[in-house]
């Protein structure tokens, strides 16, 4: 199966000195031994945070902001590939699609951050899975699926365990709508994954296990998004 695996920052590096890293690699060492074709794409989480918020400081604008932060997710990146068996990998972190897809069409474990400003790296993730025909996306993201509600603001939210594209699209474009709310998988996501018919889960990557459960059993822990196509 190819798939590929959007990496939140914050799971991956919630700080440099406590990381995920070595988990991830071995994760996606064993995807790769079991025949599969994986792609990560990976956040920039704290750190990025803390650049943009020093930057805002003095005065840069958001596209400058944003290229920070991409700057930090290709970081982040480098830590991951740095972690990896280096005979299943492309050497370097792909700056575009193109480079990545010719990474993952060659059957080396490509891994990337970010690409353009105004978009996180959870677009970048559902853009590359439409690009290279991803057969899943996997969002490892800071919780355990999409909910009705923000789980940690709404105490007894429940979580979807089955959403179509659509309702996803719907769900999260309403949380939008409220200043300053964050979202488990962002618009721009959510619209590619629609688009493209993309099987798709959003599962809490802080035990990485759960990203195999998710590539290798129908059964996990997480929200599954179906295509619409499927749902009719
Ligand atoms: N309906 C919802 N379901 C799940 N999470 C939600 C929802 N609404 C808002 N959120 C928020 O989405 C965020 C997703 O995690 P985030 O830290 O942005 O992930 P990542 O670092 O992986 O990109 C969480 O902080 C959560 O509080
Ligand atoms: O293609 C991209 C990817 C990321 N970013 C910037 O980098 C930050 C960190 O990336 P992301 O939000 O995906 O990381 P996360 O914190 O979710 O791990 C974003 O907020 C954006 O400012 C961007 O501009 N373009």
């Amino acid at each position: 199966m190819r798939v590929v695996v959007s990496v939140g920052g914050s799971v991956l590096v919630p700080d440099p000195a406590t990381n995920r890293v070595a988990e991830y690699a071995a994760v996606i060492e064993g995807l790769v031994e079991s025949g599969h074709e994986i792609a990560a794409v990976v956040g920039g989480g704290g750190v990025a945070r803390e650049y943009i918020g020093a930057a805002r400081e003095v005065g840069a604008n958001e596209s400058e902001l944003d290229q920070l932060g991409i700057a930090v997710t290709r970081l982040n990146s480098k830590l991951l590939l740095a972690a990896l068996d280096e005979s299943i990998t492309a050497s370097v972190v792909p700056e575009n699609y193109e480079q990545a897809r010719t990474d993952v069409q060659r059957g080396d474990v490509t891994v990337m951050g970010g690409v353009v400003p105004a978009q996180t790296t959870d677009a970048v993730a559902a853009v590359l899975a439409e690009y290279v025909d991803a057969d899943r996306l996997v969002f490892a993201t800071s919780v355990p699926g999409v909910f009705t509600a923000d789980p940690n603001e709404v105490e007894d939210a429940e979580r979807h365990d089955v959403l179509t594209a659509s309702e996803l699209v719907d769900t999260v474009a309403s949380m939008e709508m409220t200043a300053g709310a964050s979202a488990p998988v962002d618009l721009l996501a959510t619209k590619v994954i629609q688009r493209a018919g993309l099987e798709t889960v959003v599962l809490d990557g802080a035990d990485p296990t759960r990203v195999t459960d998710a590539v290798e059993n129908d059964e996990f822990d997480g929200t599954r998004i179906v295509p619409d196509a499927e749902a009719e």
